[in-house]
C-alpha cells in the first residue's frame, strides 16, 4: 500500500510551479465538491480552485477571481449546495451494530463497495469483489489495521504512523496533562485511545468509511483544507460540545495532513478551529489551540513564518506502511523519515530518553537525533534533514553537508551540479526571491488590500 507514490523531496518541491494561497475565510467563495474552494495566486493572475484535490483532473472547478463577480457565475455555482455530499451516520452505526451482533465468522466488508455487511444476507459482493471476513471485535474497532490505503493518492494520502510514533504523541499530550485530542486525519491516534480512560478523542477526517466503525459523536466527516463539515449544522454542534467539554483538562489537535497539502490553509484552519473554541470557551486567552502536526521537517520556514508559535521538534515520525518513512537504522532512507513534529507545546515536553536514536542536548534541553550537532556559533542544534550540518563561517549559520561556500556566488550552494550565479525562483518569494516567505508577507512590500499579512496587522 502506497508504494507506487514517490514522496515530493524538497528538490521536487523547489521546482514545482510557484503559486500562493491566499489564506483567508473562505465562507464567500465558489463551491467545489470539496466545499469552499481556496483563492490562489500564481504569475497570471488570481483565482479559486479546490482546497483538496491537487489534479485539475479529480475536482475542474477554476473560476478567476474577477469572474466570481460577474451573478451568472454566482448562480451557476449555487448547484455544488446540492450537490455536496452527507454521510448518514446514524445509518452506518446502525448496521455497525448489526454487524457486531454476529459471530465474526458471518460479518464481512466489502472493500469494492466500501460496507460492511452479513455474509447470508446479502449475494451482491460477489467474486470480483475484494472481501474482508472474518472480522474480530478488534478489528471492528480498529479499522485502520486492516483496511486498505484509498486509492487516489493525489487526494487522500494514507500513512499510519508506527505503534511507537503513536506512543511518543500521547507521551508528549500526557505530559502536557492534555486529555482531550482533536484527531484531524489522525485516525489511528483516534483508534489508540478509544477504549482508554485517560483521554478522549474526536476523529476529523475525509475518509467516510470511518462513519462505519465510529459512533455519530466520534467521528466527523471533514476537510481539513478549508475546514469544511459536510454534515453542517449538525456536526457543528458536536464539534462544540467536544470542544466545551474539554475546556477543564486540555485540548490539542493532533493532526497529519496529507503530505504536498499546503501550509497556509491548514494555519488558517488551526485559526478557525480556534475561534471556534473561543466561542464555546470564553476565557480562553489569544494563543493557538495547542497543536502536534506531523509535517515534513522542508516545511518549517513556511510553518515558522506564518505561526512563529510553531516549532519544529527533530522528531523523525515513521510510519508502518511505508519503507522511505521509517528510521534509518531499518531499512528506510537513508537519513531516516523526512516526517517530523511540529507544535506549540513546550517542545522540552518532548521526552524520547526511552530512544536510543535520540540524546538530550544540555543546551538546548531538548531531545535531537543522535547525528544533530549542537552549534555554540548558531547557538542550537542545527541539523534538519538528519545529517550533520557544518558552519559556514562566511554565511554565520549551519549548512548541509551537500553545500559548500562557492566565492563567486558569495553563499553556500549545493555542491552537486552548481552552476555560479544561478538561482532556484519557485518556491521563493515572487518578490526578494527569498525562501520563507510569500509575497504576500513580503517584508519589502506594503501588504496588499485583503492580503494575510494586513488582516494579521488588523486583526
Ligand atoms: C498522511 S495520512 C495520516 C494518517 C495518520 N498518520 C494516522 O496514522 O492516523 C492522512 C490522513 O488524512 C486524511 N485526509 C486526507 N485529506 C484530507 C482532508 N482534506 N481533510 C481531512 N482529512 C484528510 C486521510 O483520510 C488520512 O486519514
Ligand atoms: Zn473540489
Ligand atoms: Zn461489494
Ligand atoms: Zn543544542
Ligand atoms: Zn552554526
Ligand atoms: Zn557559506
Ligand atoms: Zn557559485
Amino acid at each position: 500500500m502506497g508504494n507506487k507514490r514517490k514522496f515530493k523531496s524538497e528538490d521536487k518541491a523547489l521546482k514545482s510551479s510557484p503559486v500562493e494561497v491566499i489564506a483567508e475565510d473562505v465562507s464567500s467563495h465558489p463551491l467545489c465538491l470539496h466545499g469552499p474552494t481556496l483563492l490562489f495566486s500564481n504569475e497570471k493572475g488570481r483565482f479559486y480552485a479546490c482546497s483538496l484535490c491537487r489534479s485539475k483532473k479529480d475536482c475542474t472547478v477554476h473560476i478567476s477571481e474577477e469572474d466570481w463577480q460577474n451573478e451568472g457565475v454566482k448562480k451557476r455555482n449555487e448547484k455544488y449546495n446540492n450537490l455536496i455530499t452527507k454521510v448518514n451516520k446514524s445509518e452506518a452505526w446502525k448496521r455497525h451494530n448489526e454487524i457486531k451482533s454476529q459471530h465474526p465468522s458471518n460479518r464481512a466488508y466489502c472493500i469494492t463497495c466500501e460496507e460492511l455487511y452479513i455474509i447470508h444476507q446479502t449475494k451482491k459482493h460477489n467474486k470480483d469483489h475484494r472481501v474482508v471476513t472474518p472480522l474480530t471485535d478488534e478489528q471492528l474497532s480498529h479499522p485502520t489495521t486492516w483496511l486498505p490505503a484509498l486509492e487516489n493518492d493525489t487526494v487522500e494520502a494514507q500513512y499510519l504512523f508506527s505503534k511507537k510514533s503513536v506512543g511518543t504523541i500521547l507521551s508528549v499530550l500526557k505530559k502536557n496533562n492534555i486529555k482531550n485530542i482533536l484527531c484531524i486525519g489522525t485516525p489511528s491516534i483516534h483508534e489508540a485511545v478509544s477504549s482508554r480512560q485517560d483521554f478522549t478523542s474526536l476523529l476529523l477526517d475525509y475518509d467516510k468509511r470511518h462513519a462505519q466503525f465510529h459512533p455519530p459523536n466520534k467521528y466527523v466527516y471533514y476537510n481539513m483544507f478549508n475546514n469544511y463539515l459536510f454534515n453542517g449544522r449538525e456536526d457543528e454542534k458536536l464539534l462544540k460540545m467536544f470542544m466545551k467539554e474539554s475546556s477543564d483538562s486540555g485540548l490539542c489537535i493532533v493532526m497529519d495532513p496529507p503530505f504536498g497539502g499546503r501550509v497556509e490553509p491548514l494555519i488558517q484552519t488551526l485559526k478557525d478551529l480556534t475561534e471556534t473554541y473561543k466561542s464555546v470557551n470564553k476565557d480562553f486567552t489569544d494563543q493557538l489551540l495547542p497543536v502536534v502536526w506531523a509535517f515534513p521537517y522542508f516545511s518549517e520556514p513556511y510553518i515558522k513564518n506564518m505561526e512563529p508559535e510553531i516549532k519544529m521538534h527533530d522528531y523523525q515520525v515513521e510510519y508502518e506502511n511505508h519503507k522511505k518513512f521509517q528510521n534509518k537504522t531499518s531499512k528506510g532512507r537513508k537519513n531516516g523519515s523526512p516526517v517530523r513534529l511540529f507544535t506549540n507545546l513546550p517542545t522540552s515536553s518532548i521526552d524520547l530518553s526511552h530512544d536510543k536514536n535520540y540524546k538530550l542536548c544540555e543546551k538546548c534541553k531538548v531531545y535531537v537525533s543522535l547525528s544533530n550537532n549542537h552549534c555554540n556559533k548558531c547557538g542550537e542544534c542545527t541539523s534538519k534533514n538528519g545529517t550533520t550540518y557544518t558552519h559556514c563561517f562566511a554565511c554565520k549559520r549551519c549548512v548541509k553537508p551537500t553545500f559548500f561556500h562557492c566565492k563567486t556566488c558569495e553563499r553556500c550552494c549545493q555542491r552537486k551540479d552548481h552552476k555560479c550565479r544561478t538561482v532556484v525562483e519557485s518556491q521563493s518569494c515572487f518578490n526578494c526571491r527569498e525562501t520563507g516567505h510569500k509575497k504576500a508577507d513580503c517584508p519589502q512590500l506594503e501588504p496588499a488590500p485583503g492580503s494575510a499579512k494586513k488582516r494579521r496587522k488588523h486583526a
